[in-house]
């Protein structure tokens, strides 16, 4: 049995938290957690930790001792720097959170990396937890809507560098972007959004803690994320009964099943496939044809298959990524935010305009 701790950081990485929580208890009402039993094998521990109280209030479905409130008005308003040093304030007591819930076999932080709380939470505990324990930590981030402004293009530039170097084991990308060809309007994209990755880290969770025909463990895993530039998306395709595995497997790793745009033929690194079902629809041959044809461009491929009776088939596909074309993109409108926002404080500097608007009245009185 594995030992697994998921910290969601500031209110993306609460929601998700709460949504992995959700599936976790199978999706019921706002009082299961106070009478149903986790659907996890392993061993898992959750935190979420904000420096908003309302957004640690806004989860139902995370135990109230799970919550950690950092008091800091309400939230540090997307400035990374605040965020930075109230983290260090309170890392003590953060710590110390972690630390009573025992030993890890793996650890995941999620975040958005664009906000000021997860953004600027989520690299120095990173940091903290690699200098203290010696399991593996991934990061899962979220990026913005590229229609989100300025600063919260700069914030994901800034935090995913920053999560790069601070001793992370893989960072698996979520792009809201991407994700939002799932429609509707933000409230419900966010709830879609956050439903797709807690179903892809359950799975991975089950997964890694499953006995296997074909076997992929937590060994196998970390040399998947240990490949490619460091940075990695998951896929996944839940077939009905009469698709074929293969064309689940290509479903999995096409854009409508994966969390972040990638052609994984052309930019993946390394892949694990895990593929779990009733044993009726896992044809050997055809998975294995399949995940050839993924290792013949990816490199190297991992399979694994769980079977399990009366379920359709579903399948899991981990990539880590040797370029990313979209990341590079998103930096380019980084860079150019980081430049508008630069621009923009020179010129109040320089023209101190609304100052010089109010020093026209100095030292006249009104009369009346
Ligand atoms: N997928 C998804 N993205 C979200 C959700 N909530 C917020 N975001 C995204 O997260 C970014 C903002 O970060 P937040 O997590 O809200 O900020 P925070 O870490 O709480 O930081 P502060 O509020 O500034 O203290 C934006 O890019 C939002 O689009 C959510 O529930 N799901």
């Amino acid at each position: 049995m594995l030992n697994i701790l998921i910290v969601g950081n500031g209110q993306c990485g609460n929601r998700i938290l709460d949504a992995i929580n959700k599936e976790a208890f199978g999706g019921k009402g706002k009082l299961a957690k106070f009478y149903s039993q986790q659907k996890y094998k392993s061993n898992v521990e959750t935190i979420a930790i904000n420096t908003a109280m309302n957004d640690l209030k806004e989860m139902r479905f995370t135990k109230a001792k799970d919550r950690i409130h950092i008091p800091h008005l309400h939230g540090v308003g997307a400035n990374r720097n605040v965020g930075k040093h109230v983290f260090e304030d309170n890392k003590a007591n953060i710590m110390r959170q972690v630390e009573e819930r025992g030993n890890f076999d793996i650890g995941f932080v999620i975040t958005s990396a664009s906000g000021g709380t997860g953004s600027s939470f989520t690299p120095p505990l990173i940091e903290e937890l690699k200098r203290n324990y010696d399991f593996p930590i991934y990061a899962i981030v979220v990026l913005p809507f590229r229609e989100e402004g300025t600063l919260y293009l700069q914030n994901a530039a800034f935090c995913l560098k920053d999560i790069r170097e601070s001793g992370v084991d893989g960072i698996i990308l979520a792009d809201n972007q991407f994700l939002k060809q799932m429609g509707g309007d933000v409230q419900s994209a966010y709830n879609t959004i956050n439903d797709m990755i807690a179903k892809r880290i359950l799975f991975l969770i089950d997964a890694l803690d499953s006995e296997m025909m074909m076997v992929t463990d937590l060994g196998d895993f970390k040399t998947v994320m240990s490949g490619g530039a460091g940075v990695a998306t998951i896929g996944f395709y839940e077939a009905d009964k009469g698709t074929p595995i293969k064309s689940a497997i290509q479903k999995a790793v096409s854009p409508s099943g994966l969390l972040f745009s990638t052609d994984v033929y052309k930019e993946g690194s390394r892949a694990m496939v895990i593929i779990k079902g009733d044993k009726s629809y896992l044809s050997i041959d055809e998975i294995s044809t399949e995940v050839e044809k993924l290792s013949s461009s990816v490199g190297h491929v991992f399979k694994g298959i769980i079977v399990r009776k009366g379920e359709t088939p579903q399948v899991l596909a981990v990539l880590t990524l040797e370029v990313a074309e979209e990341l590079e993109n998103l930096y380019s409108v980084a860079v150019d935010a980081i430049h508008q926002e630069r621009e923009k404080k020179a010129r109040v500097e320089e023209q101190k305009g609304i100052d010089k608007a109010f020093s026209q009245i100095e030292g006249l009185e009104p009369g009346y």
